[in-house]
């Protein structure tokens, strides 16, 4: 039986490698699949992975239609045995609602790969609907991990070096490894929950604590 599977984890734990290891261990066995993504940060129609792995892929829009672009390759006689969703926390909740019926009319599997929560850990709206419809949500084994060494769980957005709360939902960034580092660049941070609350990042955390310098000129000055 087809199923919707909902692939989530923070940034950079893996998901777009996991995406592009499933097509092509898929692909490997005869199956014929289609990759789709929505504003990957290497640019239109791609699917990156911080791995090395890139593969072209259907650029969605809010105009795709996932119904449409089954039955349309259906109908020129190319087969679809299954789709890969990657960014798909960015989908909208009715091209998640088409998926399902893809699924479930269609016979056609879907792999949807996508975080749950926004810098603010609000669900995002395609990632609300993954949520609600999805046959199962498989939270990624590889662990990114905040800076304390906790299991990450949440995204935080930086901008010049600021953990912030306000901003658009939708800012296509980097963690901060893979960034260029401008200063009102929009980086993000993975962290755990009590960080992320606390909005508490790697450098915040390392300006708060007094250095080891610091606490022996304390001592030694009295
Ligand atoms: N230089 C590296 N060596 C080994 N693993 C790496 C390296 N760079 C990135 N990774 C792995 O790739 C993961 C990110 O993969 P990616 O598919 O881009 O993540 P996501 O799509 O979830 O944002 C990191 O968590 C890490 O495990
Ligand atoms: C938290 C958060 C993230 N984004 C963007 C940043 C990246 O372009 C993608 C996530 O990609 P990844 O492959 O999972 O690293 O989402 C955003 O627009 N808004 C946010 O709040």
């Amino acid at each position: 039986m087809a199923e919707l599977v909902f692939f989530s984890g923070t940034m950079d734990c893996g998901k777009s490698t996991l995406a592009l290891q499933m097509h092509h261990n898929h692909a490997a066995r005869g199956r014929d699949g289609v990759l789709f993504t929505r504003q990957d940060r290497a640019g239109t129609a791609t699917i990156s992975s911080r791995l090395g792995l890139t593969k072209e892929a259907c650029e969605v829009d809010d105009a795709t239609d996932f119904w449409f672009e089954v039955i349309d390759r259906r109908t020129q006689g190319r087969p679809v045995d299954y789709l890969i969703g990657d960014e798909a926390q960015f989908y909208t909740a009715a091209q998640v609602e088409q998926l399902a019926r893809v699924v479930d009319e269609l016979g056609v599997d879907v792999y949807a790969f996508g975080i749950s929560t926004d810098f603010r850990a609000r669900l995002f709206p395609g990632a609300q609907r993954l949520v609600e419809l999805a046959d199962r949500v498989d939270v990624l084994q590889v662990r990114a991990l905040c800076w304390c060494g906790a299991r990450a769980t949440h995204n935080a957005r930086v901008v010049a070096g600021r953990m912030v709360v306000e901003g658009a939902q939708v800012v296509v960034g980097d963690v901060d490894g893979g960034s260029s580092g401008g200063a009102d660049e929009v980086t993000y941070e993975v962290l755990c929950r009590r960080h992320h609350m606390r909005r508490m990042t790697a450098a915040a955390a390392r300006a708060a604590a007094p250095s080891a310098q610091t606490l022996v000129s304390s001592v030694l000055d009295g």
